[in-house]
């Protein structure tokens, strides 16, 4: 992995100047946090059972739930990253894949500086939704955001439907939209799909 995705760990950051008179548990307990350079929020959307709350789970706590609850409306989690020198504060939007909840859901897209849209490599429909996905984009989210197109359960490389094929011509149709595969189940391209997105927006 590109070694400027270097996750930020939450202790002894900066213990260095500590005096050397200190353990290193009390230097823990002495310094503040760095406060994080910037604080962006990014949302995760695309049809219902893709994997979003997987993914987000996957990326922000290492974790997987095999038979997770539906999301009902919007669900969030943090993590810090350090990319580029910099110390970024995520603020991770999950939300509802049912359509009932679109109302509640498109709320979320205005402020979200990168977006993440899914879709379940072995089920065609999911793959059919993206249109409409991309048309929720165009209305409710900023031109700005960077979107990230993810295709989840590359686990299931048996029961696949949509090749990396269609996924990448569907892609290379919409502007800006880039492409990654991964597996939130067998922790596959996860990080660096993440990582990536927010790596473009502080490109930007
Ligand atoms: N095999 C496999 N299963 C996965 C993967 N990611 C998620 N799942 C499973 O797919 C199901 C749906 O996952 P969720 O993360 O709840 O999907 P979601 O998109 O958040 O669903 P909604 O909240 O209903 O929109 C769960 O049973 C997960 O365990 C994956 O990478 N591989």
């Amino acid at each position: 992995m590109d070694s400027r995705y270097e996750i930020q760990r939450r202790a002894g950051g900066g213990s260095a100047n500590a005096s050397p008179a200190l353990g290193a548990q009390s230097r823990r307990r002495k310094m503040p946090p760095r406060p994080a350079d910037y604080k962006l929020q990014i949302i995760i959307i695309g049809s219902r059972g893709v994997g979003k709350t997987s993914l987000m789970e996957r990326f922000t706590d290492d974790t997987f739930c095999e038979a997770c609850k539906s999301t009902v409306g919007v669900d969030f989690k943090i993590k810090t990253v350090e990319l580029r020198g910099k110390k970024i504060r995520l603020q991770i939007w999950d939300t509802a894949g049912q359509e009932r909840f679109n109302s509640i859901t498109s709320a979320y897209y205005r402020g979200a500086k990168g977006i993440v849209l899914v879709y379940d490599i072995t089920k065609q429909e999911t793959f059919d939704d993206l249109p409409k996905w991309m048309k929720m984009i165009d209305k409710y989210a900023s031109e700005e955001a960077e979107l990230l197109l993810v295709g989840n359960k590359l686990d299931c490389e048996t029961d696949r439907i949509i090749t990396r094929q269609t996924a990448e011509r569907f892609t290379s149709r919409i502007s800006g939209l880039r492409f990654c595969e991964a597996s939130a189940k067998d922790n596959f391209n996860v990080e660096e799909c993440f990582l990536k997105l927010v790596d473009d927006i502080l490109a930007k």
